[in-house]
């Protein structure tokens, strides 16, 4: 038979990852083959289920790291492949032909194959031997073919004897021992190291008998006998044998019974037993001394394997010793250092940005010289409880040693994020922890370094946090600190500004000013877009420019929008109520429309208002943007069309500076265009603009759209746009937005005007 490669022993469970992935659930038995994006899809190494389970927060470039890059031919031998898992304690070897990607080999795999081509011979044989019983000649050759089966089977046990024990390869086992010896029932039992059934691999009876068959204690009946005694039975009828007593009464009933002990050198690891052959006929001599062979065999598996485990354990047990600090369970600087590396490399091909805070208690000398070293142990434990609950799943905290963490954040947007998340930890440290009997205030300081703005080396960004931390500790410590002061300022200036904001709405520093949006061919007022302005009594007027972003960051948006709506709608209906009824727009952040969205609100939020300021819905339009067109298509599409079915207008804000689909156009309902203010600027000068205004304008008269042209400033602008099918513009041209009282004075004329 031609000799086995491991090409042809490919395992079928194989995923294909990237590097940068995190393993979510696992299923057992799947191997990733993990690539790097760069070079395209290049191979860069395999990861276990048993991996994983050993490193469950680690990304897959963290586990390839972590594990000897091995990979074979597709036509090395299945034996070469055995021996070099053995030798590095692998369960899957990677498979590279001219260095790309073939597929995965696992000693289940071979396994697998080497039983499938033991049956065929089996089966070869069979025939065979019916062949004989009519041709007298052919015995010989049977006979032959026996010893080659028997050697084959030899050979396969000795391959077993190196690899790990598994259910399939026992059931493989015991279904091949029971076609071999004819037998009508068969099973492998495997007991632990006190006796109790651990494994009952069973052939020929139901998995409802086999169910209560395998939960009875060993130590009883016949098979009791042969493992408490290491013998072997070889028995014409059980039934006769008074040692049968007590044998599982749930068992279908059995005659002939062979039954050998799965022992090696003295210690018995379970037995194995058939029973009753199909052709009537009893278990002989030879058919005895093959049992024992393979439980021999096996006996060698499960002492490899429990050793095997034994090592595994410890080698788990110096791996975590080697990477995490045994006090807090974070990981260590070793293990640090390891990922930092790696995401550094990473974040060199992706522009990502790093943060690394270096926190230190500020008093922890005091709290371990007055509570004694047990307190203090237990202190920095529920520290380390404190940071980890302040952080994100990618985030790594670790341990330096003494009252020193490091906490590493990768994939921040800016390096505001830091200083929040250094707000958040310092704010979790500024609550008392309990430890034994004691309250005690644990404050600490914290310097931050920023990858790449600051160093694109790990041990230069290590020490600039803690250049950092030791300039936040000489402020008076409770504080964080970042490497650089232009970082600082950015990062003051931004908490201010939050800080603020939280504060507006309640003290009433928001007001609405009005832009008149204007018909161009007679210059009446159709409508008003409300702009928010923020007064504050410490940063003067605030533009919405300056912080619509930090309000939809801090979640401040929702009430802030809720809250425009309100009053906008207010003024529009005392204009309606004052005889004239013209539109108001109100704008809608795309955060604060998924928002709201999200928990199902913005649809009742709209409702009430009409209902509370008995606006009419037709009179008020929502300006929203090309990129919340884009997002969550579905859900979309259904608020949008829930609003409209009120009555209120849906208008596209800044349109053509976002995304170009233009397929969302017959798709949502929507009643009006605002050709971006970038575009109608330079009309009279840029070609390029003219020719994009003109095709807006033809396409929304197509498509029945009304259109207004925002940032209108000039005379120029204005008559070009007259002549597109531009019917409405907007802009400094016909008045600045501007406060209510001077907005209806606007009004008021061009009412006047109209008559
Ligand atoms: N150069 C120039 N600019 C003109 C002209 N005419 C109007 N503008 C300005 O252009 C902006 C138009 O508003 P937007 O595109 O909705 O852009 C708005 C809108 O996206 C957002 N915003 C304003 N108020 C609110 C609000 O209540 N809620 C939300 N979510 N966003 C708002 O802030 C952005 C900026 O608002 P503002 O600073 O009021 O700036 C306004 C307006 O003052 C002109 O002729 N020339």
């Amino acid at each position: 038979m031609k000799q086995l490669a491991v090409g042809d022993c490919l395992w079928p469970h194989v995923r294909r990852v990237m590097e940068e992935e995190r393993p979510c659930s696992v299923e057992r038995n799947i191997v990733f083959a993990v690539f790097r994006e760069e070079p395209v899809e290049e191979f860069c190494g395999l990861a276990t289920d048993h991996d994983i389970s050993k490193h469950p927060n680690w990304i897959f470039a963290d586990l390839v790291e972590h594990r000897p890059m091995l990979s074979v031919a597709p036509k090395l031998g299945v034996r070469k492949a055995l021996c070099l898992m053995d030798e590095n304690q692998l369960g899957a070897l990677a498979v590279l032909n001219k260095g790309q990607f073939v597929g995965v080999v696992t000693r289940q795999s071979i396994l697998e194959v080497l039983l499938n081509r033991e049956r065929l011979l089996l089966k070869e044989t069979m025939r065979l031997k019916i062949a004989a019983e009519t041709n007298h000649e052919q015995t010989v050759v049977w006979v032959g073919r026996l010893a080659a089966l028997n050697d084959a089977a030899r050979s396969l046990l000795g391959v077993l004897a190196h690899t790990s024990i598994e259910n399939e390869l026992l059931q493989a086992g015991i279904d091949a021992l029971c076609n071999l010896l004819d037998a009508r029932y068969g099973a492998i039992g495997i007991v632990d190291n006190v006796g109790a059934l651990t494994e009952f691999i069973y052939a020929g009876i139901s998995d409802e008998q086999a169910q209560q068959i395998g939960h009875l204690p060993e130590g009883r009946g016949l098979l009791g006998v042969v493992i408490e005694e290491n013998v072997s039975l070889r028995l014409a009828d059980m039934g006769k044998d008074p040692r049968s007593a007590g044998f599982p009464q749930h068992h279908p009933h059995m005659t002939s019974l062979l039954a050998v002990p799965i022992s090696h050198q003295g210690r018995v690891y379970g037995r194995i037993y058939l029973s009753d052959k199909y052709s009537g006929e009893l278990f002989t001599k030879n058919d005895e001394e093959l049992a024992l062979s393979f439980a021999h065999s096996l006996s060698l598996v499960i002492d490899n394997a429990r050793e095997i485990e034994e090592v595994k354990r410890a080698r788990q047990r110096l791996d975590y010793i080697a990477h995490f600090d045994a006090l807090t369970e974070l990981p260590n600087r070793t293990l640090l250092t390891d990922r930092a590396l790696q995401f550094i490399a990473q974040a060199q091909r992706k522009h990502d940005i790093i943060a690394f805070l270096f926190l230190d208690l500020d008093n922890f000398k005091v709290i371990n010289d007055t509570f004694g070293h047990a307190v203090g142990d237990e202190l920095l434990r529920a520290v380390a409880k404190r940071i980890s609950g302040c952080l994100r799943e990618g985030d790594t905290p670790s341990r330096m040693g003494g009252d020193e963490f490091i906490i590493m954040l990768p994939n921040i947007a800016d390096s505001l994020d830091a200083a929040k998340v250094a707000i958040k930890i310092l704010h979790a440290l500024n609550e008392p922890l309990q430890v034994q009997q004691h309250q005690i205030y644990s404050r600490a300081s914290i310097g931050i370094s920023i990858y790449p703005d600051n160093s694109l080396s790990f041990d230069e960004l290590l020490a600039q946090a803690d250049s950092a931390l030791y300039h936040a500790k000489k402020l008076g410590k409770n504080n964080y600190q970042f490497f650089t002061p232009e970082m600082n300022s950015a990062a003051q200036h931004y908490l201010k500004l939050e800080h603020h904001l939280r504060q507006a709405l309640e003290l009433e520093e928001l007001v609405l000013h009005y832009q008149p949006q204007v018909k161009i061919d007679n210059g009446c007022i159709i409508g008003m877009e409300a702009l928010i302005r923020w007064h504050n009594h410490a940063m003067g007027i605030v533009m919405p420019d300056q912080f619509i972003g930090l309000a939809e960051e801090t979640g401040l948006i929702v009430p802030i929008g809720a809250w425009v709506l309100q009053t906008a709608c207010k003024q529009a209906r005392a204009w309606q109520l004052a005889g004239m009824p013209i539109r108001i727009a109100v704008n809608l952040s795309g955060r604060q429309f998924h928002r709201f969205q999200d928990q199902r609100q913005l649809l009742d939020v709209v409702l009430d208002v009409l209902k509370e300021t008995e606006l009419s819905p037709e009179l008020l339009e929502l300006e929203i943007t090309e990129s919340i067109l884009m997002h969550k298509l579905d859900t979309t599409l259904d608020t949008l069309n829930q609003i409209k079915q009120l009555g209120v207008r849906i208008s596209v804000d800044d349109f053509g500076t976002g995304y170009s689909s233009l397929s969302y156009l017959k798709r949502f309902p929507l009643d009006t265009l605002k050709i971006d203010k970038s575009f109608v600027k330079d009309i009279c000068t840029d070609a390029n603009d003219r020719a994009i205004v003109s095709a807006i304008s033809a396409m929304a008269g197509q498509l029945k759209l009304e259109l207004v042209a925002e940032g209108v400033e000039d005379q120029s602008q204005l008559d070009f746009l007259g002549g597109q099918q531009c019917n409405y513009g907007q802009g400094y041209f016909f008045s600045k937005p501007v406060p209510a009282e001077q907005a209806s004075a606007l009004l008021r004329q061009s009412v006047l005007q109209k008559q």
